[in-house]
């Protein structure tokens, strides 16, 4: 059975979840005659299939490859991308679609949103973090050494292909960073998510764990795109877990730094009295059932805290957190000090 969540906006755009969803990509290119397909080389196999379903509707493809995970969500790799459709001559009536992981489709809504000012992108999300998080929102952009997606662009695909059959091939460490968003969702919004996985429901509901995220993603930025307002409590844990990718020189998966910072973020809620006990310890019991990590290193600190300086929710030299004032209930926490901070980094550190 294949779901369609609908996200609002200036043009809404569907997020289909199900199994072999295919047949679905060409009615989402619109009048595109070339259309651009990025992908790593692990989803060369999916490419392929996304390549002659697109080449079946009477489409040219143009295939990228680019660098896997992190390794590709650089300017040099986009701005290759950008060649590569310059010699092709597209134009903006033709269509980038990403293959991959959020890495990819990052870079891919990317490219899409700079080249001409913005060509349509539809997502094929191939990890359970880009099908519940990264391929929905329009949120895309790369790394830089100063910080994690610090260069980027506010470019909402056409349209979104979750086939949770992809999901087969995923590493297993892949498919338990991606929960990490998913107990996000669950602690933000839908605390139902977070009883499925006490139930230890991980596996047998992921269709159920799918549609719930990606429900709760489809809700905030169809109501705010831009984050001006609501969209930050999206970014519940990635203050810190940013600041952790970064000090792991993009090394780390996303979804595991975000874990730690879920656990600091819980914890500075707590401190600040806006977080009951019981639930600010929720979070590391069912991150850890996850064996997700909850823990990072202490020498660290002093290099996580320069980091966290540019974070995009930071106002000036104030820093700016998401907090959780109860269970579903994500406000923000504004200059907390460092020794505040300090003090909250003690329950992580080892
Ligand atoms: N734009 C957003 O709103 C948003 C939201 C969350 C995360 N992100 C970004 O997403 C990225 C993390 O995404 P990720 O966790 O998917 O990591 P990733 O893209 O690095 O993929 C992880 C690994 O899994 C492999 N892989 C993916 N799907 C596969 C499949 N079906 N079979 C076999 N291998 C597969 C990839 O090739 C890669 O090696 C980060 O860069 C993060 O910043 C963006
Ligand atoms: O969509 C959003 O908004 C999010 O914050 C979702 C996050 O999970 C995601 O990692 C996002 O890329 C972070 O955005 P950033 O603006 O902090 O780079
Ligand atoms: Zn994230």
């Amino acid at each position: 059975m294949t779901t369609t969540i609908e996200v609002a906006g200036d043009r809404p755009y569907p997020v289909l979840v199900g199994h072999d969803l295919l047949p679905e990509l060409p009615p989402l290119l619109g009048k595109a005659s070339q259309v651009a397909v990025l992908f790593a080389s692990p989803l060369k196999a999916h490419a392929e299939k996304a390549i002659s379903t697109i080449e079946g509707s009477g489409r040219t493809v143009l295939p990228i490859e680019v660098p896997d995970a992190e390794a590709g969500k650089t300017i040099t790799v986009a701005e290759q991308a950008w060649e590569a459709l310059g010699r092709a001559k597209f134009t903006r009536t033709d269509a980038v679609v990403g293959v991959g992981g959020g890495a990819v489709t990052d870079l891919a809504g990317f490219v899409a949103a700079c080249w001409l000012r913005g060509v349509a992108v539809v997502q094929v999300p191939t990890s359970l973090l880009g099908m519940v998080d990264a391929a929905v929102g329009g949120k895309t952009g790369v790394n830089t050494a100063a910080g994690k997606n610090l260069v980027g662009a506010f470019h909402p695909p056409a349209g979104v292909l979750c086939d949770l059959a992809m999901l087969d091939t995923l590493p297993r460490a892949d498919l338990t960073a991606g929960m990490a968003e998913v107990v996000k969702c669950g602690f933000i919004a839908d605390p139902v998510i977070l009883d499925l996985i006490e139930a230890g429901k991980r596996d047998t509901a992921i269709a159920e764990l799918v549609e719930r995220a990606v429900r709760v993603k489809a809700e905030v930025v169809g109501a705010d795109l831009r984050e001006s307002g609501v969209r930050e409590f999206l970014n519940y844990g990635h203050t810190l877990g940013h600041a952790i990718e970064r000090f792991e020189g993009y090394r780390w998966r996303h979804g595991d730094a975000v874990s730690v910072g879920l656990v600091f973020a819980a914890e500075l809620g707590r401190r600040t009295g806006r977080l009951d006990a019981d639930t600010a310890a929720r979070h590391r019991t069912v991150l850890e059932s996850l064996g997700l990590p909850v823990r990072y290193r202490r020498d660290a600190w002093p290099e996580l805290l320069d980091a966290m300086r540019v974070d995009k929710k930071a106002r000036g030299a104030r820093l700016r957190f998401v907090v959780l004032d109860g269970l579903a209930r994500p406000s923000v926490v504004e200059g907390p000090s460092d020794d505040e901070l300090l003090a909250v980094y003690g329950s992580v550190a080892e």
